[in-house]
């Protein structure tokens, strides 16, 4: 049977990057993406986006909603402080094995926790089980629709703090307007709409930066 698709960019990046080389795997999937196939990492327009962000918070505890192909965990993890952590949270297992390899390649697995199942699940076990207190910075990357009831969800869990940041993909491709209104209306948190494009694309995409107020 053929490959799938993220089994095609992991290839790109054994066969273009160097083992323990962060930017090299980003630089790698970049040029997959961008001559070869289309997929739905974050991509290197937002990326840089991205990157100000996470040293502008420097987290010592981070929160990926959303890992694929582990395109953006390679680039929050390059740039994590000494002993700084980032959780990955994943549903697919076919994600998650390729997500793996990509971020054993980079070097960066002893920065980056994967953890596999569904958000709404591990979320509520996030301190008993991963000891963590609250989350300096989250990047909502996952299912459009699961933004809004995992953003409660972590409120709820008391796993943010007051300035906590929430960064959020797609917030105009492929959209998810219930959190982009829950997130701008709310007294609870103060919100920054960064305009781009979707990854590899000239289409309008955007990352909305929420910071929460406690
Ligand atoms: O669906 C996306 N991303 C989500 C993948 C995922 N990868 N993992 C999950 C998961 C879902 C529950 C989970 N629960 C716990 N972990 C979970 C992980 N979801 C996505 C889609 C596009 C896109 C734009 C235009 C198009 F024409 C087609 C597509 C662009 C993007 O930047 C995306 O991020
Ligand atoms: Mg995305």
């Amino acid at each position: 049977t053929g490959s799938t698709r993220p089994q095609r960019l992991l290839k790109a990046v054994q066969k273009n990057a160097s083992r323990g080389d962060p930017q090299s795997v980003i630089s790698a999937i970049d040029r997959f993406c961008h001559s070869s196939e289309w997929a739905m990492n974050v991509g290197d327009e937002k990326g840089v986006i991205l990157d100000s962000v996470v040293c502008e918070v420097s987290p010592g505890c981070a929160l990926e909603l959303g890992t694929y192909c582990g395109y953006s965990t390679v680039r929050i993890g390059r740039l994590l402080p000494p002993g700084a952590k980032l959780i990955t949270l994943e549903f697919n297992p076919d994600y998650a094995k390729v997500a793996r390899q990509v971020i054993d390649f980079a070097g960066l697995q002893e920065k980056v926790l994967l953890v596999e199942g569904p958000s709404g699940d591990l979320i509520p076990k996030m301190k008993e089980q991963y000891g963590i207190t609250t989350f300096d910075l989250v990047f909502l990357d996952h299912w459009k629709d699961r933004y809004l009831p995992d953003t409660k969800l972590l409120e709820e869990c008391g796993l943010l703090r007051k300035g906590s940041i929430l960064l959020a993909d797609n917030v105009i491709c492929p959209g998810t307007p219930d959190y982009l209104a829950y997130v701008r209306s709310s007294p609870r948190y103060e919100s920054k709409y960064f305009k781009s494009h979707l990854e590899y694309t000239k289409v309008e995409d955007g990352l909305e930066k929420s910071i929460f107020l406690g």
